[in-house]
């Protein structure tokens, strides 16, 4: 896959200088931190259910590569709503760069849904981090939190379901009463500061890496979230099934436990056989690396100044 090794792989560079650089550096900082987070998730393996770089999960019709197509062509996406931020744009700019990123995806990759989650996470995470240099805080995750509550948190509450156009979202809300990427937003990403985040600097904290950092997150997420994409394919049954085994790991110690690796997969292979897929939980691990990846690379350099 000849794309793999192409900028994707590069490391983001350091965020430049906060009084010295521009906006737009600054702005393509994210961006390219916001596509290599969606990329680390996408890397990652054993993930239940899901694609990688070695299997395509409970997918028939996607593979890693359909993946890199959207991840290319959200480049500019998350550019212009980091820039969106910056200028304090209102809820309704967000939704149309939204609504355009989202076709956007659509076109790379033949009408499959890869990103669209991510599009709405990672988009307003991105405005959120704008809005912190807007404003001369330093990237922290709840500085980010903040600044997304306080500026668009209302109208993200007010963000309801078009039940005009019905999306897998809205079915799993209709018939099973389910929340999902929507009341996240609303929450200002509570599985993204509460769950994931912790979990993730947790097993760092704990000296066991990246990759069991990431495996600890994505479990932490999946006992945790209402994920809609898990509704659609396998109702309350397959919503409990996947709580219940992503609970089991993390009581076992999660990569902590010596035989982690064995049961992420066992769970893996279980999720495939019943085709579960927990792709709201995946593209909250992207921004849960986006977020910890942005706050780091900034305290690693003692702020922006
Ligand atoms: C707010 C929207 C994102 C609306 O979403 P809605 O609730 O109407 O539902 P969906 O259109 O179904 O999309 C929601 C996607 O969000 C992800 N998700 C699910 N649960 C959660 C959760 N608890 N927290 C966060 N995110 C969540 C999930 O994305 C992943 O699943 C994708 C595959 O999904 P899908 O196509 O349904 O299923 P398949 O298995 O592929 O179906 P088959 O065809 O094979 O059967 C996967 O790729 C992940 O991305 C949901 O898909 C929104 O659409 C909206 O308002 N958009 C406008 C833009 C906007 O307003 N932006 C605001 C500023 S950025
Ligand atoms: N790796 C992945 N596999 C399937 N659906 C996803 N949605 C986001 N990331 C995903």
């Amino acid at each position: 896959m000849p794309e793999l090794n192409g900028a994707l792989l590069l490391p983001a560079r350091m965020p430049p200088a906060f009084g010295v650089a521009t906006d737009r550096a600054f702005c393509q900082w994210v961006a390219r931190l916001a596509v290599r987070s969606l990329y680390a998730e996408l890397a990652l393996y054993p993930k239940p259910g899901l694609v990688s770089l070695v299997d395509n999960g409970s997918h028939e019709d996607m593979t890693a590569a359909t993946f890199v197509r959207s991840l290319f062509a959200l480049r500019r996406y998350f550019l212009r709503i980091a820039e969106a931020g910056i200028a304090d744009a209102p809820f309704h700019e967000l939704k149309r760069l939204g609504i355009e990123a989202e076709a956007r995806m659509l076109r790379a990759t033949g009408g499959i849904n890869t990103h669209r989650g991510a599009i709405f996470c990672l988009g307003l995470l991105c405005a959120a981090i704008g809005r912190c240099r807007a404003s001369g805080n330093a990237l922290a995750p709840a500085a980010i939190q903040g600044a997304l509550l306080r500026h668009w948190g209302p109208a993200l509450g007010a963000h309801s379901a078009d039940l005009a156009t019905p999306s897998h979202g809205t079915a799993a809300l209709l018939r099973y009463a389910a929340s999902g990427a929507r009341e996240e937003g609303a929450r200002g990403f509570p599985s993204v500061f509460a769950v994931g985040l912790p979990a993730l600097r947790r097993t760092l904290a704990a000296g066991r890496g990246t990759r069991c950092a990431r495996v600890d997150a994505l479990f932490a997420l999946m006992a945790h979230v209402s994920d809609t994409n898990v509704y659609h394919r396998g109702g309350p049954d397959g919503a409990l099934a996947v709580r219940r085994q992503a609970r089991a790991f993390v009581a076992r110690g999660g990569t902590a436990a010596p035989d982690w690796e064995a049961r992420a997969l066992a769970c893996h292979r279980s999720f495939v056989a019943s085709r579960l897929s927990p792709g709201g939980a995946a593209d909250l691990l992207g921004a849960v690396c986006f977020v910890h990846e942005a706050c780091m690379t900034q305290a690693a350099r003692g702020g922006y100044d």
